[in-house]
């Protein structure tokens, strides 16, 4: 698996330079296609922003707002974890929500968005215990973490590179749970075009 995954970003890293190449030499239509596209914006922000922030930004909205509030597992037989012993055929609930709104974990200022708590790396913000798991954890991992991972940074990467946007006056913040974490009366954003 280890070794596919070094392939593929293998060949991803090499379409990247081709497309950083064309686009140095000028070359007309080097950012004709989405790849091409999602460079341009990446450079955009790295001009505006000093660095590349989306990977972070959607990581500190997950840690807030983790569409999968919680899991479950049954378990089959008597597990003894830490100083605790339990049972056989009950059904433990790991609340995500609850560690990654943690205060001991991730410090006073946990319900604030705030990138700078990565600064010194995630191992540091999480103090190098397992306290975020959007996407769960185990052999039950979510399989579709990778993609929604790239899916959220296109969709913000070609948003941005036509668009600014605010809050709308109407924005009602309300997380509500209805199967998965979602804002109640949607999110509501005033568009300007760039
Ligand atoms: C932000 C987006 C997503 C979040 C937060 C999320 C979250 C999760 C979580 C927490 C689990 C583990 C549930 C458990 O352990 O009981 C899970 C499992 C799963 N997810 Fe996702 N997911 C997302 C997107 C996706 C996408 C895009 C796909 C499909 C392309 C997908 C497919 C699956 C599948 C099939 C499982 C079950 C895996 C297994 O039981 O072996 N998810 N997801």
């Amino acid at each position: 698996m280890k070794e596919i995954n070094n392939e593929v970003e293998a060949l991803v890293r090499e379409m990247i330079n081709e497309k950083e190449k064309a686009m140095k030499m000028g070359k007309a239509g080097w950012d004709d296609n989405l790849l091409g596209m999602l460079l341009k914006a990446n450079l955009k922000e790295i001009e505006e922003h000093g660095n590349d922030e989306a990977g972070i930004s959607i990581q500190e909205a997950l840690r807030l707002y983790p569409p999968s509030i919680m899991f479950m597992r049954l378990i089959y037989e008597e597990t003894k974890l830490a100083d605790m012993t339990l049972p056989a055929r009950i059904c433990v609930m790991v609340p995500t929500i609850f560690v990654h709104h943690d205060h001991e974990i991730w410090g006073e200022d946990a319900e604030e968005f705030k990138l700078e708590r990565y600064s010194g790396g995630v191992a540091k913000a999480t103090k190098k215990q397992l306290s975020f798991f959007p996407f769960g954890g185990d052999p039950r991992i979510c399989i579709g973490n990778n993609i929604a991972m790239m899916e959220a940074k296109m969709a913000i990467a070609l948003i941005l590179m036509n668009f600014s946007f605010e809050f709308s006056p109407s924005y009602t913040h309300a997380p509500s749970f209805i199967f998965t974490l979602r804002p109640q009366y949607g999110v509501h954003l005033v568009l300007h075009k760039i």
